[in-house]
């Protein structure tokens, strides 16, 4: 498998904040489907704005598919790279939803009779194609997000990071935004890599691996299965456990596996009966 980002000896701090990343080494597999949670402060913001070469560190390099993060390399590395953040609002620049993704395809020079095509394509990709000439102010924050995917996917990156996509949606919101990536995780698999910031713990099981951030330091780096029965440890750093295995470690209960809230409540039935 290849490597879709190499962070190495990793060194960078805010100006009058100290150190928050020292030595600091992670990678991501192209491919890969993971996520990364720790409390808030903790840095896994800074770390994406690192990889977009939006801040500018100390020591270290940052490898993307294999180019060296450096001012030569930046708009390269960018092109393969697309992140939606947490405000709905703050990311559109269009005055329609199909004004929006096609600003940057305007912006990759994208000849205009391709256009309505890749826009209608990219929209489709998000179930938004039936809103193309609607303003963007009248979406819900779910599709807001939708459309923010969408503009991202029209300029076919390789690596999607979400930031807190879905913090400022309600829960209808959140799942249609989920579920969208689930679809896109399936449709794109190896073509496509996403680095999901995030403080929900049912968002993060869906993810292949799980990287636990706390003061700049990776702390617990797997598979959600087996991160999510290290519930003390989890509550220690500041970090919810997910629902199930919250309910069961109320109920005085151990799991030996991870269990969704579908299997608690298949288990639970089992015990009824
Ligand atoms: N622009 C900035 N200038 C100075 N310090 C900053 C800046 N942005 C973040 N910090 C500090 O750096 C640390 C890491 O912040 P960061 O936003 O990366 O954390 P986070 O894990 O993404 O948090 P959250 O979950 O709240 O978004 C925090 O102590 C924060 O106060």
């Amino acid at each position: 498998m290849t490597d879709a980002i190499t962070i190495k000896n990793l060194n960078y701090g805010y100006p009058e904040q100290g150190e928050l990343f020292k030595d600091f080494n992670f990678s991501v597999q192209e491919g890969e489907w993971l996520a990364i949670v720790g409390h808030n402060g903790s840095g896994k913001s800074t770390l994406s704005k690192l990889v977009l070469g939006l801040l500018d560190f100390d020591k270290g390099e940052i490898d993307v598919f294999g180019q060296r993060l450096s001012e030569d390399t930046l708009a390269s590395i960018r092109a393969q790279v697309g992140m939606v953040f947490q405000n709905p609002d703050n990311q559109f620049v269009g005055a329609t939803v199909a004004d929006d993704v096609a600003f940057g395809l305007e912006n990759r020079q994208v000849p205009s009779k391709e256009m309505p095509a890749k826009i209608e394509a990219a929209l489709q990709q998000v179930g938004m194609e039936a809103y193309a000439e609607r303003e963007p102010h009248t979406l819900s924050g779910g599709q807001k997000q939708r459309v923010a995917l969408a503009s991202i996917l029209a300029l076919k990156p390789r690596v999607i990071i979400l930031d807190e996509a879905t913090a400022m949606l309600d829960p209808e919101g959140k799942q249609a935004v989920m579920a969208t990536l689930k679809e896109l995780k399936a449709r794109y698999q190896d073509q496509l890599t996403l680095i999901m910031i995030t403080h929900d713990m049912e968002e993060a099981a869906l993810a292949d691996r799980v990287a636990v951030i706390n003061d700049g330091q990776l702390v617990f780096d797997e598979q959600p299965e087996t991160l999510f029965l290290k519930g003390k440890q989890l509550e220690e750093l500041g970090l919810a456990q997910p629902f199930a295995m919250a309910l069961q470690s109320a109920l005085g209960v151990t799991p030996a596996t991870y269990r969704t809230k579908q299997e608690l409540a298949t288990w639970l039935s089992t015990l009824k009966a």
